[in-house]
């Protein structure tokens, strides 16, 4: 309801999570398409077909054209004689070969019968020389002849008439040594034409052999801002290979690699040997800042995907926040900050969900957030982090008890010990959707001040982790949304058994690709998607990798983000404290208690895992064994064995590379017999844990002597 008591006006629904399944696509908000006039039609054909000649397309081209006509006349004399010297030379070698005759005596000699043909070569020699002879004559006479009857035109033209064949015979031609290195022209776009070049830039991009081709499923059409063709590939060539050299085949085609999309088209409709091919007609991420949708709308629902931007087709890209959690990293000043309050302002404008807004940065751009927020801190002092660490603290300790109290729940309303809409709505349960959202979270995390934590030596910043590592381990199924961003997206400030847990991940420019790679996984640069190609001046465009729990069937979409100045932001907040003093939601520092809840310190100790000794100081372990044990939790007590593919699974890795280097921290792996969910006993290669626990003992006694 909103002021007048009259009800507030439903928002539409957005499209689906988009995916990447061209046949199935469902776009129900993208800008509307302009229709071609029968002009623009002629004029897109005009320009792109390979029959019309370059120099007829363009002003700038006609003119080129005459410039290197002009230069070609001026050159033509000396380009003349020289072709002419050089068919000169060419031919009294081919006489001098033909007359000697050479094929003949190699051959000859190659069979070792020299001796034998020797002379047959002989008179065959003689013969030629006669024949020469008899030719030079025959044309002096002619020579002569003609002299006489016209005079000395008649020599003038015999000279030019030979000096022409010999400037034909010496031309340079391609591949020939000496070819003139030319600028292959415009490739660009003729390929909607012609589906030979595309066939060309698929060879010359090595995406398939000399002697392959492509199979055109649809020709190339207009669609939106761009040109769009599907094809298939030959038999045992991988879509997913074309998706992974998309620069080099963006350079076949002769287009800037952010023009080119490429997506494998799945489903029934589709195959993994189909791509779908879409090249924009100008750079997709240039033109004026997009509005962010949610600013026409009065309220929303947590529940649903919130509007994050649009990819270079200009489809919406929407962000799906319950059940996981999000990591966005970027150098400064990409659209950090900007890209994270498009999330939050999702939940801002829902009166059920609840907020924790951290901002290490401590300026103004989430000053707004203050009216809304259930805790807020902003600044990077001591203090701030302490007040960080006290308020994520009684966050697990709202987790516990929530999984305490859903386990408490009848069936009807608690089917799955997992929230539901409905749960997280019931005031009385108090279990609303509650996002934790930092800022410059590294500020937080770096913090070197000394901590005693449930009897361990520790710092603030690794506790901090600890907590984060929690809530998005345990979180999201009671509710809890975690949004971290941070501007140095490297392993030592993020922790990997942080990252291991983080669901969705958006990178915006980064220095390179190993920074890339962080944000986004393990070897994303080796599968397309690096975001330190992206260019500085597309601010607030980045590479979503969305949460696959979510069923995002993308492995990573390249979005612009929409763009929520300091004015608009401050309308949603605005908006959502009216919405959350409607509905009687507003709480905490919003509503001026900021009382902690008192929390049992052992209780959060033992949530984070201190029951279990291996855990303890994890963060002092090693890689890939810290996120091994993190990714095992418990478990490491309770198993025997874990297999390699399900730790390369979890932890996302490259299997050589994990392999290696848990071989350096001590862990073979080692077969034993598993027995799968249908019940047959399968052999596969893995770890024990009891090695598992051996390494991490002997990494924690390596780092005690050299402590000492
Ligand atoms: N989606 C967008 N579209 C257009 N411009 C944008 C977009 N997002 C951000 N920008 C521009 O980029 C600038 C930097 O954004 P922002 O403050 O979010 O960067 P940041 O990465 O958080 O920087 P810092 O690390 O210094 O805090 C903004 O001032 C804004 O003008």
């Amino acid at each position: 309801m909103n002021e007048q008591g009259e009800p507030l006006p439903v928002p539409r629904p957005s499209s689906e999570v988009e995916s990447a399944i061209f046949d199935a696509e469902l776009v129900d908000d993208a800008a509307s398409v302009p229709k071609l006039t029968r002009w623009q039609r002629f004029m897109n054909w005009w320009q792109r077909s390979p029959r019309v000649p370059t120099a007829l397309k363009s002003r700038k081209a006609a003119k080129q054209a005459l410039l290197d006509l002009l230069l070609f006349v001026v050159h033509l004399p000396w380009r003349f004689v020289s072709a002419a010297g050089r068919g000169t030379v060419a031919a009294v070698r081919a006489w001098r070969r033909w007359v000697r005759v050479h094929d003949y005596r190699d051959a000859a000699e190659q069979s070792e019968k020299l001796v034998d043909k020797f002379i047959e070569i002989r008179e065959l020699t003689l013969f030629r020389w006669k024949v020469t002879g008899t030719a030079g004559l025959a044309s002096a006479a002619v020579l002569v002849v003609a002299y006489v009857l016209y005079g000395a035109p008649a020599l003038w033209a015999a000279g030019g008439l030979a000096a022409a064949s010999l400037a034909i015979f010496g031309r340079r031609k391609e591949g020939s040594p000496g070819r003139k290195p030319v600028l292959s022209g415009p490739r660009s776009l003729t390929w909607t034409m012609d589906p030979q070049v595309l066939v060309e830039a698929f060879r010359d991009a090595k995406l398939i052999g000399k002697d392959e081709s492509l199979r055109l499923v649809e020709r190339a059409a207009h669609d939106g801002s761009g040109w769009a063709v599907t094809v298939d590939l030959p038999a045992t060539r991988k879509a997913a290979d074309v998706i992974k050299h998309r620069e080099a085949l963006a350079s076949a085609l002769a287009v800037d690699e952010l023009q080119l999309i490429i997506e494998r088209v799945r489903g029934c409709g589709g195959h993994a040997g189909r791509v779908f091919l879409w090249v924009a007609d100008a750079d997709p991420y240039a033109g004026p800042p997009m509005r962010f949708p949610l600013l026409d709308v009065e309220q929303w629902d947590a529940w649903r995907a919130i509007p994050f931007g649009r990819d270079a087709r200009n489809r919406r890209v929407d962000l799906q926040l319950v059940w996981t959690s999000l990591l966005i990293g970027a150098i400064p000043r990409q659209g950090k900050t900007f890209s994270t309050r498009l999330p939050a302002a999702g939940l801002i404008l829902d009166p059920h969900a609840r907020l924790y807004v951290f901002d290490g940065k401590g300026g103004k751009d989430w000053e707004a957030a203050e009216a809304v927020a259930h805790r807020f801190v902003c600044g990077d002092e001591i203090e701030h982090v302490e007040a960080v660490r006290d308020h994520l603290v009684e966050l697990v300790a709202e987790v516990q008890s929530r999984y305490a109290r859903m386990s408490r729940l009848d069936d009807d309303i608690c089917p799955e010990s997992k929230i539901t809409p409905a749960i997280s709505r019931d005031t009385d349960l108090d279990m609303p959707i509650t996002a934790v959202v930092i800022d410059e979270v590294q500020v937080y995390l770096e913090n070197p001040a000394r901590e005693d934590i449930g009897g361990k030596k520790s710092t603030i910043g690794a506790y901090i982790a600890d907590l984060l590592t929690y809530l998005t381990r345990k979180g999201p199924a009671v509710g809890i949304v975690v949004i971290l961003a941070t501007q140095r997206p490297d392993s030592n400030t993020i922790p990997s058994r942080l990252r291991a847990v983080l669901g969705s991940r958006f990178a915006l420019r980064v220095m390179d690709w190993r920074d890339s790679n962080i944000v986004l996984g393990e070897q994303m640069n080796t599968r397309g998607f690096d975001a330190s190609t992206l260019l500085p001046s597309h601010k607030g465009v980045g590479i979503l990798r969305p949460d696959s729990e979510t069923g995002a069937d993308t492995i990573a979409t390249l979005v612009r983000t929409f763009f929520m100045p300091n004015p608009e932001w401050r309308t949603i907040c605005g908006r959502g404290r009216a919405l959350r003093e409607a509905a009687g939601t507003l709480t905490g520092h919003a509503a001026g208690d900021d009382l902690q809840r008192a929390v049992d310190p052992t209780a959060v100790a033992k949530a984070l895992g201190s029951s279990s000794e291996v855990l303890d100081d994890r963060s002092a372990l090693p890689e890939p064994l810290s996120s091994v044990v993190d990714y095992l939790g418990d478990d490491i007590d309770r198993r025997d064995f874990v297999p390699t593919a399900e730790l390369i699974d979890a932890l996302d890795s490259e299997p050589t590379l994990f392999g290696r280097q848990m071989g350096e921290l001590g862990c073979q792996p080692r077969r034993a017999r598993v027995a799968s969910e249908d019940g047959t006993v399968r052999q596969v290669r893995g770890y024990y844990t009891a090695d598992l626990r051996k390494a991490v003992d002997e990494a924690h006694t390596a780092q005690e002597k050299e402590g000492e």
